[in-house]
């Protein structure tokens, strides 16, 4: 199976959020074992995700982790990410996995057991899978599924299955016996007072 870190820490760029700073921060605490996703708005410009994303990448680097690219997936190849991380709105899962080649990691949103199946035929190396509780970071979002939901996912599937949305530390152990392998997050640590704290809480909970 992929060697994928089970913390994933996908940036804010929320207006006030510092996404540098944060990342900094978590690395320092989970350094290799953390898998930083460059996440930016839509209404961003090709170029300033590509700045963001060379600066993350050097921190990655530095730390020995591991640095993927949403949605643009011609960024994550300018900038040597190790991958991209796709949706219903990004490019098809098979597009994708040609645009990325045969060994990039390439993750996949998807919330139901037929569409997790489909992706990783298509050539998903992981699945996104939620929102798993309500969040405020993503607009537009179907309702949660839950644990139940992550399980039903993760009984169709053998590649990894990455929680996502409104998880916190106190969340992970029923995201982990409902079988995901890790989770991803936003606001646990962007928002949270003391970033490395925060960092630190999710490895901790995530090493049960
Ligand atoms: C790990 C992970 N899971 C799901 C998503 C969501 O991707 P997508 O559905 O394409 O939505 P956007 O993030 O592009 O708004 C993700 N980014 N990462
Ligand atoms: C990008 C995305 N896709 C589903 S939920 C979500 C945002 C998750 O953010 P948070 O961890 O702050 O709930
Ligand atoms: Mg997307």
């Amino acid at each position: 199976m992929l060697s994928l870190g089970r913390l994933h820490l996908i940036t804010d760029t929320r207006p006030g959020c510092d996404p540098l700073a944060v990342t900094r921060a978590a690395l320092s605490v989970a350094g290799p074992d953390l898998v930083v996703q460059v996440r930016v708005a839509d209404s961003a410009s090709d170029r300033e995700t590509y700045d963001l994303a060379v600066r993350v990448m050097d921190l990655c680097a530095e730390a020995g982790a591991t640095c993927l690219v949403n949605d643009r997936l011609h960024v994550a190849l300018a900038v040597g990410a190790a991958g991209g991380h796709v949706g219903d709105s990004d490019l098809p899962v098979a597009a994708a996995r040609r645009v990325l080649g045969p060994t990039a990691v390439l993750g996949v949103t998807a919330r139901t057991p037929a569409t997790a199946a489909e992706a990783v035929s298509a050539g998903a190396s992981y699945l996104g899978v939620g929102p798993c509780y309500a969040t405020t970071t993503k607009d537009g979002l179907p309702a949660p599924i839950g644990p139940a939901g992550i399980r039903d996912v993760t009984g169709a599937v053998a590649v990894p299955v990455i929680a996502i949305g409104g998880v916190t530390p106190a969340r992970v152990p029923e995201l982990l016996a409902a079988g995901a392998y890790g989770v991803a997050v936003v606001g646990a640590v962007s928002t949270a007072a003391d970033p490395a704290r925060a960092t630190a809480a999710l490895v901790g909970a995530l090493s049960c």
